[in-house]
């Protein structure tokens, strides 16, 4: 048995959307690879300030605000490693590094450098998921009011659809599924279809999103390039993470009018169960485009939304 060490790496972001990768000294395990800055957690820390404390020594910059995001296990030759990623979006300081041997600011969906170190493909795929997600009800509000919807969320910045629309019937259900894929894709956002995979392959969809009964019957990963879940669980939660899933919603975070009654987990609730899990979460449930410092803050990758999605 190796032991497990612990270590808190940073996805430092600017304002344009881009983070900081470091390339391993000569010297080092993995030289030449790239990584995200960061370091071992010494005996006593914290994660969060054994990264403070790192971006510190390493780039001699100020954490004043850090999220935490994902954590991810890794089996390599000389350590079995327990990653713990944090986005940090509020630094100072100038970038001035002492341990690597390059650096580069790079954007997730159109990386310039490599090799990464071989824990971290997940991460960057994470990374290139969306941080807000709007989930169609056209069934309740009309498909020329949810098409109409969709349009101006598109050219507000909504870069991921979830098609689901249990109140249609089938052939409306996939006509309606095609004009989605068509107008999102021309604004280069990705869908997920709700619950059918068969329709997510005809319609062009990027991905299937899967209802908790699904997830817990699903043996293996569907072939899709991008596959979610509902979760409401720890357990559903860890299932989605084991089946390398590459996203999970959890909900609900507020009461909402379709779910009366049903308790509401709050932001601590949230996340406290989305905590230290290897795939990005969403949050769901009463939530909107202002909640996502709140979401972000408590560990969320990002929202999820019915109505809060496609208010004017
Ligand atoms: N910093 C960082 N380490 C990563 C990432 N991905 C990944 O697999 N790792 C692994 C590589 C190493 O086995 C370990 C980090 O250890 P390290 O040797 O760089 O830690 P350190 O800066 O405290 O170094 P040291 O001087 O104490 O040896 O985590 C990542 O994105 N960032």
């Amino acid at each position: 048995m190796k032991k497990i060490v612990d270590v808190a790496a940073g996805v430092i972001t600017r304002p344009d959307g881009s983070f900081l990768l470091g390339q391993r000294a000569p010297g080092t395990f993995y030289p030449g690879y790239w990584e995200f800055p960061g370091g071992k957690v010494e005996p006593g820390e914290t994660p969060a300030a054994a990264l403070v404390r790192e971006l510190d020594e390493e780039l001699g910059i100020r954490v004043h605000a850090l999220n935490p995001w994902l954590m991810r296990e890794h089996h390599y030759e000389h350590a079995h490693v327990r990653l713990h990623f944090f986005e940090v979006h509020d630094w100072s300081g100038e970038v001035n590094d002492h341990v690597h041997s390059a650096l580069a600011w790079q954007w997730a969906d159109r990386l310039k450098v490599a090799p990464m170190l071989p824990a971290n493909g997940p991460i960057l795929k994470a990374l290139r998921l969306p941080r807000a997600m709007g989930i169609t009800h056209a069934g309740e509000i009309g498909v020329a009011a949810q098409l109409a919807a969709l349009d101006a969320a598109l050219s507000a910045g909504l870069r991921l659809v979830q098609v689901r629309e249990p109140l249609l019937d089938e052939d409306e259900r996939g006509a309606f599924a095609v004009e989605v894929v068509r107008r999102a894709h021309a604004a280069g956002a990705l869908v997920v279809i709700n619950g059918d995979e068969a329709l997510a392959r005809a319609c062009g969809a990027d991905g299937v999103h899967l209802r908790a009964v699904q997830l817990a019957a699903l043996e293996a990963r569907p072939d899709l390039p991008w596959v979610g879940a509902s979760c409401h669980s720890r357990t559903e939660l860890e299932r989605a993470a084991a089946l390398e899933l590459d996203y999970a919603v959890l909900g609900a975070v507020r009461e909402t009018p379709t779910h009366p009654g049903q308790a509401a987990l709050g932001w601590d609730g949230f996340g406290r169960l989305a905590a230290e899990l290897s795939i990005p979460v969403l949050a769901l449930g009463g939530v909107a485009p202002a909640d996502m410092s709140a979401a972000r803050a408590s560990g969320a990758h990002g929202i999820a939304a019915i109505r809060g999605a496609w208010a004017a």
